[in-house]
């Protein structure tokens, strides 16, 4: 199943339809993001009625009425043009063209193949919408058919990862640095621990989780503090001759560089973080820190010291087997640029201050 998934994804994000077979049908399923023209065309000259899937957080923002719980399916209307579907997916031109319906949700039959298409959709990083057509005939044999039940089963598990090498690596905050990395079966991104010193396997660890931030770690953006707190945290490691710092590869809270970007951009219209991210049909945080937990426990530690501001973090540790003996606060970095950023994580997300 795992290298049915990547492959899935890589179709997906080319812009080719994948199949989701269940006992007595199956779903073709094209993202949103990347359909073109002719592949919609193509879809529309089936017979069937194919529906638009998004999550009810952009169903919420279109008005349209969310029979299924937490994914929506639109009827595609006759005719429906790919300037239609790419403006009920994407929220970028919400503010020029609020009028996008009135669009009709389906309201009977089973959505679980659609859930199912949202998840994987999601996963491959594109933004959370496919369209989705239901049949009992059978479709092309060349597409990557997936079980549904299996598919929905090995995305919800978490990915076995595995160690693929160390390696010494001097920082600046400190000589005695090393970094591991972790690959994940199921072909999703590698994730990264920089060691610091030798750290005692018996005792708390001083211990960071940071999720990449491309703009912030890298680019010295001004809209965020990860910069401050990544070099803060491997600061204090330094300086205390110990520590180990995770690098997640969930950027943008899990939803990937470009959906961040299309956050980014709704946040110039004047959203704020969290509801630019419900806008885009994502949750406030789409990050799995069961992810964190593993390495930690690979690694042998059981116990951290945690540096971070965010309570959620602290929960989801102790919930996966790491026990968090002291929260360690990290405010660093605040500017004129994030300080309504950071102010909307205190009040939203519960962020300490
Ligand atoms: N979706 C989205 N992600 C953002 C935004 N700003 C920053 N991020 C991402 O948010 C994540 C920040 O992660 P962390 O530094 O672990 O932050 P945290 O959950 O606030 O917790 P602590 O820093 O530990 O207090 C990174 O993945 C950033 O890329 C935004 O406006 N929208
Ligand atoms: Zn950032």
């Amino acid at each position: 199943m795992t290298d049915l998934i990547a492959r899935a994804r890589a179709d997906l994000r080319m812009g080719v339809p994948v199949v989701l077979e269940a006992t007595d049908q199956s779903a073709l399923v094209l993202a949103a993001e990347t359909l073109s023209a002719a592949r919609l065309k193509a879809l529309q000259e089936r017979s069937g009625m194919p529906v638009l899937v998004i999550s009810a957080r952009r169903a919420e923002t279109l008005k349209a009425r969310p029979y299924d719980g937490d994914v929506a399916r639109i009827v595609l209307p006759q005719e429906a043009s790919l300037d239609w579907v790419q403006g009920v997916a994407d929220p970028a031109d919400d503010l020029n063209t609020p009028m996008k319906g009135p669009l009709l949700s389906e309201r009977s039959g089973s959505a679980d193949l659609h859930r199912t298409a949202i998840t994987l959709v999601k996963s491959a990083r594109l933004l959370p919408a496919a369209v989705m057509l239901v049949s009992d005939e059978s479709v092309d044999a060349s597409l990557t058919r997936l079980n549904a039940a299996s598919l929905s089963q090995t995305l919800q598990d978490q990915s076995p990862m595995h160690r693929v090498v160390s390696a010494r690596l001097p920082l600046s905050v400190s000589e005695a640095g090393r970094l591991h990395i972790w690959r994940p079966e199921d072909g999703a991104e590698e994730h990264y621990a920089v060691e610091i010193g030798a750290p005692d396997r018996d005792a708390p660890v001083l211990a960071r989780l940071h999720s990449a931030c491309f703009t912030g770690d890298l680019m010295g953006s001004l809209k965020c503090d990860c910069g401050p707190q990544l070099r803060g945290a491997l600061g204090q490691m330094g300086a205390e001759g110990a520590g180990v710092l995770l690098y997640l590869n969930q950027e943008g809270r899990g939803i990937g560089l470009a959906n961040k970007m299309r956050a980014y951009a709704l946040q110039d219209q004047g959203f704020d973080t969290v509801e630019a991210n419900h806008r885009l049909g994502f949750e406030d945080d789409e990050r799995d820190f069961r992810i964190g937990a593993a390495i930690l426990r690979d690694m042998g530690f059981s116990s951290v010291r945690l540096l971070t501001n965010n309570p959620a973090k602290i929960e989801m540790m102790q919930a996966h087997g790491i026990d968090v003996t002291e929260r360690v606060p990290l405010k660093v970095g605040e500017g004129e640029h994030n300080r309504a950023y950071l102010a909307t994580k205190a009040k939203k997300s519960g962020h300490l201050l």
